[in-house]
């Protein structure tokens, strides 16, 4: 069995949506985040629903073991709280935009941090919300960075089947971010250059 398949056979995305993607609930109000330690887990609070969850096939973004993508979720960084073990965490790279914060013990990534002010998605956190025990949390929209599964190893002929079972799973592919996004991004530099009225 590959990275790509499951156990069934079938293409396997993130154990997340694999199975049946779970519905969010009315009204949630966030959860804890936990990662993979069997003792002293660093514990994150997110005190809000998150928006524009999706999938990520990005090399950067945090993956479970085996899964093909990451899902990857925003939510106000004032909503993000670490609330046990912070010593563990150290940030992956301090040169990229996000500063992904993982434990030092277990690999798992727990929220990613952009500290540019002028940053199109500055006072926002990543977070991945299946690290959570609590069900409810927004629903992953769409699938981004879906190319960039190749650079992880995902031989090349295999997109044509890991693109339709994420159409099939309501995940439509995108090979950067999804179009509102993008344009969220551009008109973001548009403002800032001039070329729009800011
Ligand atoms: N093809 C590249 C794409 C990396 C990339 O641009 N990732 C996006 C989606 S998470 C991003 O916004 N990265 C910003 C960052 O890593 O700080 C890879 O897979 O490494
Ligand atoms: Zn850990
Ligand atoms: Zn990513």
């Amino acid at each position: 069995m590959t990275s790509t398949e499951t156990s069934t056979g079938g293409v396997g995305i993130h154990p997340a949506v694999d199975h049946g993607i779970p519905a969010a609930a009315a009204d949630f109000a966030g959860g804890v985040l936990s990662c993979h330690c069997a003792s002293n887990p660093v514990k994150v609070r997110v005190s809000a629903q998150t928006a524009h969850n999706h999938v990520c096939g990005c090399t950067k973004c945090w993956k479970p073991d085996g899964a093909t993508f990451s899902q990857i979720a925003v939510v106000s960084r004032d909503a993000v709280e670490v609330i046990e073990h912070p010593e563990k965490l150290e940030v992956v790279d301090a040169n990229a935009a996000i500063q992904r914060y993982r434990c030092r013990d277990c690999g798992v990534h727990l929220y990613g941090r952009i500290e540019n002010k002028d940053h199109p998605f500055y006072g926002l956190d990543f977070v991945h919300t299946e690290l959570s025990d609590e069900a409810g949390w927004a629903r992953p929209e769409f699938a981004a960075f879906v190319s960039s599964v190749i650079e992880s190893g995902v031989d090349p002929s295999r997109m044509d089947g890991i693109r339709s079972r994420l159409r099939e799973l309501g995940l439509e592919p995108y090979d950067a971010l999804s179009p509102p996004l993008m344009d969220a991004i551009a008109t973001h530099v548009a403002r800032r250059s001039g070329a729009l009225p800011a």
